[in-house]
């Protein structure tokens, strides 16, 4: 990960302010950054000496019949072509390093974010948004911070040079053609300005087209499945659409603007022939001066074309710099405390005192007051109803949200007193959706505990019953399982991710025990890996249950109704004392089909 921190913490107040931030990421390479400008402005130097070259060779040279001043001025223009090659490489060399440089500490600080971001985020955050953020966006923002700021600065820098002498050469004169400057800036500053919301709204665009392809991708089985092709192709296609027109909207946009610079440009010369003839008329300036200061305006006039140039790069970079920052400066809920400590080796008390919860921007309490103690060792089944809480409840241990009322504690420390790193890492979460990365078995198994032996991590596979099929598999443990584990069955999915759990050998478990839909020799092994997992009585393991076994075995079961324990107790004692728990029991868990043991 890079050393690079965000230069600022502040909210951009706009898009100036946005870009401002974004320009001060070139500290890092500021070498490079000045090193490009610096090379810029000797290119523009040299382009300033061609001319002068060529007055010697005409005036002192073939006028006066002398062959040394030609020759000179010659050899003065070879250098001043081998100059401009040389600055011209230099400058594009050392402008896309810097850039290049700024994309990937902006990069890194995006996902170092993203990474952190809380799961309240996700809840209402697009993918595609972010996708995009991380990429066109930081694009956007590459392109002008890198090349697009030298030559702005550069092109400012020969504008001001410029007038410097024209006003130097003939200020009457130059008055006249500045005439013409003041427009094209106003133009600038308010093309820019009108610009940057079209900006904003194109990549909000893109972001909306990528979250679509994204969605389809994953739901590739259920678009199929419902013959749903044609309606989702209209869905793209209606976003594409709509980011066509944008980019039509842009493109005309940009191309009202130039028109206008270029009158302006042209109505600078148009002066200075005008006020120069007039002046020339009553001799107050020679025709010779009247040239050499039109080819000086030129100088001026061919910047000012660049600003114009770079005005939409400047207007797109902002609008995408607001949406890079808005997405690091996004406050991370789930964080340390300050002064949190770390969680010492857990014996596995959990206690729940009166657990409240609310999901961000709803009104709805999920869960009511829920109180109780959980001993270390013991397998605490939780059941209810569909949307009683049950998994709003277990994802307050490894705090994915954090309690809006009352407070959780383990061996008597309020989660949110301990580092989460330390919490975490004591803590196994399998859930239904066993996702895995791309990268070996091996790595997947190991990745909560990436220094496990090849010994551990067999042992670990052993256990969870994925040891005879990994074996099978082309290359073993080292075999490449794709992106979300393709290739790999939902059963066998599911068996790596107990591996994993296993691996890490955690004081607390949170597990949700339902078997996908497999073959009923996968579901015994499944099942039979579920079991090694949470009936380890060094652990206290907290479980969706999907499985009457379960329940039959649990030292505790809680029946979750509304938000609130509506009863708790033993398998024997609810069936005896409570209606919901035998409803939830007959209508919602696996019978015991394949369990020898139960
Ligand atoms: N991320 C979220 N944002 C807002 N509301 C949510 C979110 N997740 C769940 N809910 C709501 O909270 C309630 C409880 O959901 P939860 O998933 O905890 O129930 P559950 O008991 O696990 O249900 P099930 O057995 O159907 O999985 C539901 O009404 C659900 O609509």
């Amino acid at each position: 990960m890079s050393t690079s921190a965000p230069p600022s913490s502040g909210r951009p107040a706009g898009g100036f302010a946005a870009i401002l931030r974004a320009l001060r990421y070139l500290r890092r390479y500021r070498l490079e950054a000045l090193g490009a400008l610096l090379s810029l402005l000797l290119v523009s130097v040299a382009n300033l000496g061609a001319p002068q070259m060529i007055r010697i060779a005409i005036d002192q040279g073939l006028a006066r019949g002398e062959r040394r001043p030609v020759m000179l001025a010659v050899g003065g223009l070879v250098a001043i072509a081998l100059g401009r090659g040389l600055f011209n490489f230099l400058q594009g060399y050392l402008a896309e390093r810097a850039s290049q440089g700024v994309a990937f500490d902006l990069r890194d600080a995006l996902f170092a974010r993203i990474q952190r971001l809380s799961f309240s985020y996700y809840d209402q955050a697009q993918t595609g948004q972010l996708l995009t953020r991380l990429t066109s966006d930081v694009e956007a923002v590459r392109t002008f911070v890198g090349s697009g700021a030298v030559q702005f600065v550069a092109a400012a820098a020969m504008v001001a040079g410029c007038t410097g002498l024209l006003l130097w050469l003939d200020p009457v004169l130059a008055l006249a053609a500045l005439l013409s400057v003041v427009p094209i800036l106003f133009l600038l500053r308010s093309f820019t300005t009108r610009m940057r919301p079209l900006f904003g709204q194109l990549q909000a665009l893109l972001g909306t087209l990528n979250t679509t392809l994204q969605e389809d991708l994953r739901g590739l089985r259920v678009v199929r499945s419902f013959s749903g092709e044609a309606r989702e192709v209209e869905r793209y296609g209606r976003t594409n659409e709509q980011l066509r027109t944008q980019n039509l909207r842009l493109v005309d946009a940009l191309a009202n603007n130039f028109p206008f610079v270029s009158f302006f440009a042209n109505l600078g010369t148009l002066m200075v022939v005008g006020v120069g003839g007039w002046r020339i008329f009553h001799q107050q300036l020679s025709l010779g001066e009247l040239l050499a200061f039109n080819s000086y305006l030129a100088f001026l006039l061919m910047p000012l074309m660049t600003l114009g140039f770079l005005a939409a790069s400047l207007s797109r970079a902002s609008a995408s710099a607001l949406r890079v920052f808005e997405l690091l400066d996004t406050a991370v809920e789930v964080t340390d405390r300050p002064g949190a400590v770390p969680l010492p080796p857990l014996q596995g008390r959990i206690e729940l005192r009166d657990v409240r919860f609310r999901y961000a921007g709803s009104e709805r309490e999920i869960l009511r007051g829920v109180s109780v103690t959980l001993e270390p060792g013991q397998l605490v089944a939780v059941l209810g109803t569909t949307g009683s809480g049950k998994s709003t409840l277990i994802n307050l241990l490894p705090r994915f949200y954090d309690v809006t009322g009352g407070a959780v504690l383990l061996d008597g420390h309020d989660v949110r007193d301990v580092t989460l790193a330390s919490l975490r890492s004591q803590m196994g979460v399998v859930l239904q959706d066993a996702l895995l990365f791309s990268g070996t078995v091996r790595d997947n198994i190991a990745y909560g505990h990436p220094d496990a032996t090849q010994a551990q991590v067999e042992a670990a596979a052993e256990a969870a019953q994925a040891a005879e099929f990994i074996r099978e598999l082309p290359q073993g443990y080292d075999t490449v399982v794709g992106e979300r584990g393709v290739g790999l069955s939902g059963g066998q999915r599911q068996r790596l991710a107990i591996a994993r759990a296993l691996l890490t050998d955690p004081r607390l478990l949170i597990l949700d025990d339902s078997t996908s839909a497999v073959d009923a020799r996968t579901e015994t092994a499944i099942q039979g890996a579920l079991d090694t997992l949470m009936r380890d009585k060094r652990r206290t393991a907290l479980v969706i249950a999907q499985r009457i076994s379960t329940v039959r075995d649990a030292d505790l079961i809680l029946v979750l109704d509304e938000g609130r324990i509506a009863a708790q107790g033993r398998h024997e004692e609810l069936t005896a004392t409570s209606e919901l728990y035998n409803d939830i029991l007959g209508s919602q868990l696996q019978p015991a089909r394949q369990e020898g043991a139960a």
